[in-house]
């Protein structure tokens, strides 16, 4: 059985608290995109181990056991005694984008999974496993645009539509560590809250709707800046940093024409429908 985990950009991030237990309060807008990485499993005939993990195309850092996707399984076989499985990831998501590819991949799994074995778990049961394997996962189980809180795992379903707009998505070849990005943000309180900046109309945007980690991320790696602005030049309505990085996405309206860019070798781009 095969499933299609894709991205989300977040439209707005402020990073209000930092928590006793070392992680921040969040609010932000997640919204999905159709950039998708394949996911297939099989129940693996081959008995003597649990699970066998084959990737392909991008690259995936760290040991098969520390897969997200992995993960999930175990997660799920440690209650419910499934079948040893083979599992095939064609990533296509690139890592370390804030495009929450590994969070997807692990959401698509426990959704597969329940599908594949008739396991029977409702969306919230689903959801509690997802957030235990990473702040944004939960999000995937239903996957449609949700306002987020709490660490970015508590949600209210918001009634934004995006639909015709077109996006382009660009990763320059640099990493920024998610836990070294909120290491260097001061929380505070937006002076114009994501809940609210995201019901007025699109145009308003650029003016208003904020990404806390641009601040910080920007000083240290000037080409995730310099995508922005060029994003803008190209006439882009809104655009914006994703997540802590290090992909920024540039909304443009249904008519234009969005150009054939010319970024550095390396640069990954995305363009596609929302
Ligand atoms: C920044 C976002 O991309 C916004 O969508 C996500 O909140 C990040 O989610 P993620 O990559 O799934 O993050 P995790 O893998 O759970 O956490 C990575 C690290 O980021 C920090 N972290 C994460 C989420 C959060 N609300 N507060 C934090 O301080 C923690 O140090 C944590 O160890
Ligand atoms: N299935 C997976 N796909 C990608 N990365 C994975 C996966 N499983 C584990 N990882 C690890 O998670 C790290 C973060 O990858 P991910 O694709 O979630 O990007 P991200 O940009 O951090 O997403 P986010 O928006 O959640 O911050 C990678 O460096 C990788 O080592």
């Amino acid at each position: 059985m095969i499933t299609f985990p894709n991205a989300k950009i977040n439209l707005g991030l402020s990073i209000t608290k930092k928590r006793p237990d070392g992680y921040h309060n969040l609010e932000t807008v997640f919204y999905p995109v159709a950039l998708e990485d394949a996911l297939e499993i099989h129940t693996y005939s081959q008995e003597d181990k649990k699970f066998a993990l084959y990737h392909h195309e991008l690259e995936i850092t760290g040991n098969p056991e520390d897969n997200l996707v992995v993960r999930a399984y175990l997660l799920l076989d440690k209650e419910y005694h499934l079948p040893p499985i083979e599992i095939h990831l064609y990533k296509h998501i690139p890592s370390g984008a804030g495009l929450g590819g590994g969070s997807a991949d692990a959401a698509f799994m426990l959704k597969l999974l329940n599908e594949y074995y008739r396991l029977k778990l409702t969306d919230s049961q689903l959801e509690v496993y997802a957030a235990t394997l990473g702040a944004d996962c939960a999000f995937f189980i239903k996957n449609t645009p949700t306002f987020a809180e709490g660490i970015g795992n508590i949600f209210s379903p918001i009634s934004l539509s995006l639909k015709g707009y077109q996006i382009a998505i660009i990763k320059p070849d640099v990493f920024v560590s998610t836990r070294e990005a909120f290491s260097k943000i001061h929380p505070h309180h937006p002076e114009f809250p994501v809940k609210e900046v995201i019901r007025r109309p699109i145009e308003e945007w650029k003016e208003l709707l904020i990404n806390d980690f641009e601040a910080s991320v920007f000083p240290q790696h000037p080409i995730i800046r310099e995508i922005k602005e060029e994003l803008y030049c190209q006439g882009a309505v809104y655009a914006s940093m994703s997540g802590s990085g290090s992909s920024v996405f540039g909304l443009f309206r249904p008519e234009c024409r969005i150009p054939d860019f010319n970024f550095k070798e390396g640069t990954f781009c995305y363009i596609g429908k929302l």
